[in-house]
Order: C-alpha cells, then structure tokens, then sequence
C-alpha cells in the first residue's frame, strides 16, 4: 500500500516512516526545509500553504492513505488552513486521511479528565489552530480520523527530553513545572497505533496519549533516571507563576480509542523504566 506522510522529517513523522516501510508500505514523506533521516521509498518538499503542490503530489503519489504528522505551532495559514487544504484534496480523491492533533486544544479549566466526546476550548494561538483544523478536516471529510496525543517522548530524541538534557547541564534557564500534568506517550507507541489506526476505517476523534498522568518535573525525574542525569540539578517551578501560556493539567483519557487498538499506549511510568538492578534502562 502506498502511504503519504506529510511531515515525515518530523520527530512522529521519522518513526511513521520506519514502521510504515517495515510493514512493507511504499512510504512517501514530506519535508519543508530538509529531508529527514528516516529512508522512505521516496522525499517530496511541500509546504502544506501551497495548494498547487499539495494537489501535484497527491496526482502524483496517489497515496491509499495520507498521515498529516506536521506541525506549524501557532501558525495559522500552516496549522489551521493547511490541514484543511489537504482534507479536501483527500476527501476529493477518495484517499483515507488521519491528520495529527494535540491535548492543547482543551484549557484544563473546570475539569482535567478529558475523553474523545469533550470539546475543544483552546487558550493558546497553537491550541486555537489545531482545534479549528480538527472541525475544518472533519468538516470537509468525515470520514477522517482525528487523532489527538499528548507530549511525545522517545529515543532521547523528542524536544522534551532535550529540555531536560540541557537543564541537566546548565546550558538553558528554566524550570520543570510541578503543576503541569500530562499524559505523555512513547513515539513508538503512537506511531503504531497511528498506523494502526490509518489501516482502518475508523472516523472522528480518537485520543491516543499514554495511560500515566504526570507533571512536567516527574517526566524530567524519570528522563533523568533513565540517562544516568544528576537529578537534583533539574530546577523546579510553577507553570501559573510562569509567563510561558498554556493549559495546567489537562489528562487525555484514551480509553475509548485504546480498546479499539492492538497497540498498547504505555504510560511514561513503564516506557521509561530503570532495569532490575536498579541502573538506567535501555534508552526506551
Ligand atoms: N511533539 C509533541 O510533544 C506533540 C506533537 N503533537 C502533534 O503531533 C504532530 C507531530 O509533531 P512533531 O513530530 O513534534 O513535529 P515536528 O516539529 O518534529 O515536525 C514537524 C513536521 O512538519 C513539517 N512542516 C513544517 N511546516 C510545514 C508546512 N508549512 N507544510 C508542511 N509541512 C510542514 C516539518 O518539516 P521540516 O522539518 O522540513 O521543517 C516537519 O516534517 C503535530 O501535528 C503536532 O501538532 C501533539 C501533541 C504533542
Ligand atoms: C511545561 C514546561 C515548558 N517549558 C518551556 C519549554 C517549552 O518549549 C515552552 C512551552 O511549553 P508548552 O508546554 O506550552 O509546549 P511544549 O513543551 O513545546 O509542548 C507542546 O508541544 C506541542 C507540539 C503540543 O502539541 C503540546 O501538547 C505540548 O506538548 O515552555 C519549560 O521550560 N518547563 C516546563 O515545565
């Protein structure tokens, strides 16, 4: 089956590309500023405001199913409209869509537990983008899969574990906020159960973030565990004393799309394990 990832040089983009070409998919996937270090059958450029390529690359490739794995944080024209381009591109061609979406599209305020039924009250730029592309893809093919994940860890390699690294060694200022909670999930999980989720029919919203809810700072302490850091130089802070925006605990509860899926989705308490005799684990 041929498979577009667009957003492939991405950090979830790279390992769709690599489980999707051991699954012996044709894998085609895009970049924007340079081709990334996964190998796909094939790389394209696009950049997802340019209508014309969009349409040029789908005649071309005419994928069985397109993954959207980019992301243009607060940009609206990359982040709300891009999505929504390529939705109708899809829904045009027939082609099977799932299209990435994050937990920053709820604002943690009244309740933290959200399921796949809640809607979205976004209070970022970023949260408001991707929640307009959520309705907008929807909108325009319904018969897309939404999938909405939280903090995405893997491999030493997801910004958040980088974060910690340099915290760790003094070469950024900051904080991890004790009062931020989330439910990260393991890259490789979540591509998984991307693909698992393209391969099917499944329409609408699916929640896919890892089954334990933790703060920022216990994330960094497990991080820091598992890479041998030293622990206690990992500075603490509170994100509602912070001027960084955003939601404070906001747990994305995935049980719906869970039992739906073959995959697990570790929590972070498993994925980032120390072994037995109590050395770092393997990085997972
Ligand atoms: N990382 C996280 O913790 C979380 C991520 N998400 C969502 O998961 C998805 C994947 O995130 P992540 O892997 O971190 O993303 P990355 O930032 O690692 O990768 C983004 C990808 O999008 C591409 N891209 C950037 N601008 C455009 C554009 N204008 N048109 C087309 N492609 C573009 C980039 O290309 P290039 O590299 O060439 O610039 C890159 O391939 C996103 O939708 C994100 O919103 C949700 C929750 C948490
Ligand atoms: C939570 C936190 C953030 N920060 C800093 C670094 C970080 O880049 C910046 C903004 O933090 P945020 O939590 O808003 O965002 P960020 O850390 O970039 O994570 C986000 O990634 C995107 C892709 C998503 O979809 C979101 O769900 C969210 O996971 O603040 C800290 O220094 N310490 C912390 O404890």
């Amino acid at each position: 089956m041929t498979i577009l990832i667009v957003g492939g040089s991405g950090f979830l983009g790279s390992e769709l590309v690599r489980q999707a070409r051991a699954a012996g998919h044709t894998t085609v996937a895009t970049y924007t500023t340079k081709a990334g270090t996964a190998s796909p059958s094939a790389w394209r450029p696009l950049d997802l405001r340019d209508a014309g390529s969009l349409d040029a690359i789908m005649a071309e490739v005419n994928p069985r199913v397109v993954i959207n794995a980019s992301s243009g944080r607060a940009d609206w024209a990359v982040t709300a409209q891009g999505p929504l381009q390529l939705a109708m591109v899809a829904a045009k061609r027939a082609t099977r869509l799932v299209h990435m979406s994050t937990d920053a599209v709820f604002s943690g305020a009244g309740r933290v537990h959200y399921d796949e039924s809640c809607l979205p009250d976004p209070i970022t730029p970023y949260g408001a983008a991707k929640a307009a592309a959520e309705t907008g893809v929807l909108a325009v093919h319904p018969k897309a899969a939404v999938v909405r994940t939280s903090l995405i860890i893997g491999h030493g390699r997801s910004v958040h574990e980088r974060l910690v690294h340099q915290l760790a060694a003094g070469t950024v200022d900051g904080a991890l906020f004790t009062d931020d909670i989330r439910c990260p999930v393991h890259v490789s999980d979540l591509a998984a159960a991307v693909l698992e989720l393209a391969l099917s029919s499944a329409a609408g919203i699916h929640h896919a973030a890892g089954a334990d809810a933790l703060s920022r700072h216990e994330l960094g302490l497990l991080i820091a565990r598992r890479d041998g850091l030293d622990n206690s130089r990992l500075p603490t802070g509170l994100r509602a004393e912070s001027t960084v925006p955003g939601a404070l605990d906001v747990r994305l509860d995935s049980q719906t799309t869970q039992g739906s899926l073959h995959t697990p989705l570790r929590g972070a308490r498993e994925f980032l394990h120390l072994r037995e005799d109590g050395r770092p684990g393997q990085r997972g």
